[in-house]
């Protein structure tokens, strides 16, 4: 495999395991399943992150709907679950290979302890030659924890792991520049940077069982990129779609990577959702924090503290507009913050090793 990839994330949408009559597509499990262990034959680490549970459950359950949406997630996911790991199971066993199943919600990314535990069972279980099944606990997150799909999820299992690279596999070959289903429209084929009119031409429709949609893919991809690792889209009912793309000769988007950040960076990049406090900036040290220099942010650009936190918090940075300049953890809780707003020779209240920038 020409990639020089060591360790690598594999997310599996609903749709390429699932049939359009809603059946499990147990042979495009087992497809899969053999390119996984073909990779890892190659000493490549993998995680795999799988949707389907919800899928799986429906071919095993007739509901009423006569309870809610949130309700009927609970209970398709529950006895869908099962299926799933089972099928994975049965068809890794056939190369010899143990999996691990591994259900998490965002309560489990919240606090850093909490965070280090999770990264230490993948990584124990790694060490034991073990492949992790990862999907959203579905039976106990509720809308409000949800993750906005599992494209994040592998986002975030991504960056705890550092691994070099983090393969999303759809029903469609990549990021199209137009419809997928209108002629004309291309697979772009490298995305670099924060492309900001990637929107623009994603329709907002989701496939048949999706949750997210593209538009959520690219954002979650471009953030996992900026912080060091490669992201590939590609199309997970290909035959041979991993090999072929490891073999760097699949027609597909890749996410080209910026510099690799440290742990505790990917770690505050994606918690934005738990921030404790808001701190707004004037335009100058926004110019400054977003250079790319290795710059801390100090007391003489703050303008406001709109929301309190304590020393050791993550908090929003934001704009004069109140749009998001990035995040990090403060060094004096907002008591000190508000009294230093606007003062020059002042302690930094986030230094730079601990802020990430979300432009
Ligand atoms: N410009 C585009 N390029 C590729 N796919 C797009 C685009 N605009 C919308 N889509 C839709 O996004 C879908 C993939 O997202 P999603 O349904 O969340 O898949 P998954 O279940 O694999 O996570 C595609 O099936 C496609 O219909
Ligand atoms: N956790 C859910 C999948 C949620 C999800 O994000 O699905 P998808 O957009 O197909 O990756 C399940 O297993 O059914």
């Amino acid at each position: 495999m020409s990639l020089p990839y060591k360790k690598i994330v594999v997310k599996v949408g609903s749709n390429v395991i699932t049939q359009a009559n809603g059946l499990p597509d147990e042979e495009r499990i087992k497809h899969l399943v053999h390119q996984l262990a073909a990779i890892k034959a190659e000493g490549i680490e993998v995680i795999l992150v799988s949707s389907g549970a919800v899928a799986s459950g429906r071919s095993l359950i007739q509901v009423t709907e006569k309870q809610d949406a949130v309700t009927t997630r609970q209970l398709l996911a529950a006895i869908g679950q099962v299926k799933l790991i089972n099928t994975y199971a049965n068809f890794f066993a056939e190369h010899a290979i143990k999996c691990a199943q591994v259900l998490v919600t965002k309560e489990d990314f919240r606090d850093r302890a909490h965070y280090l535990n999770m990264k230490n069972c993948l990584q124990i279980l790694l060490q034991h030659d073990v492949i992790p099944v990862v999907n959203e606990n579905d039976v106990v997150s509720v809308t409000e924890l949800m993750f906005t799909d599992n494209d994040e999820l592998a986002g975030l299992i991504a960056s705890m792991l550092n691994v070099d690279a983090l393969i999303i596999l759809s029903n469609v070959n990549g990021i199209y520049n137009g419809d997928p289903k209108v002629s004309g429209s291309e697979v772009i084929q490298e995305i670099k940077g924060s492309v900001t009119n990637l929107a623009s031409f994603i329709s907002t429709g989701k496939s048949q069982f999706g949750r997210g949609g593209m538009v959520t893919k690219s954002t979650m991809a471009q953030k996992v990129a900026k912080l060091g690792i490669t992201v590939h889209i590609a199309n997970g009912t290909t035959n041979d779609v991993l090999t072929t793309l490891l073999d760097n000769k699949l027609i597909h988007t890749r996410f080209i990577p910026e510099k690799n950040k440290s742990g505790k960076k990917k770690w505050i990049a994606h918690s934005e959702a738990t921030a404790k406090g808001i701190v707004q900036l004037n335009n100058g040290a926004k110019e400054v924090l977003t250079s790319g220099k290795a710059t801390s942010l100090l007391p003489v650009g703050i303008i406001d503290i709109k929301s309190d936190f304590l020393k050791g918090d993550i908090i929003k940075i934001v704009d004069e507009e109140n749009n998001l300049i990035g995040l990090g953890i403060a060094e004096y809780g907002s008591d000190k913050a508000r009294e230093r707003i606007g003062q020059k020779k002042q302690k930094a209240l986030v230094h730079y090793d601990y802020f990430y920038s979300a432009i």
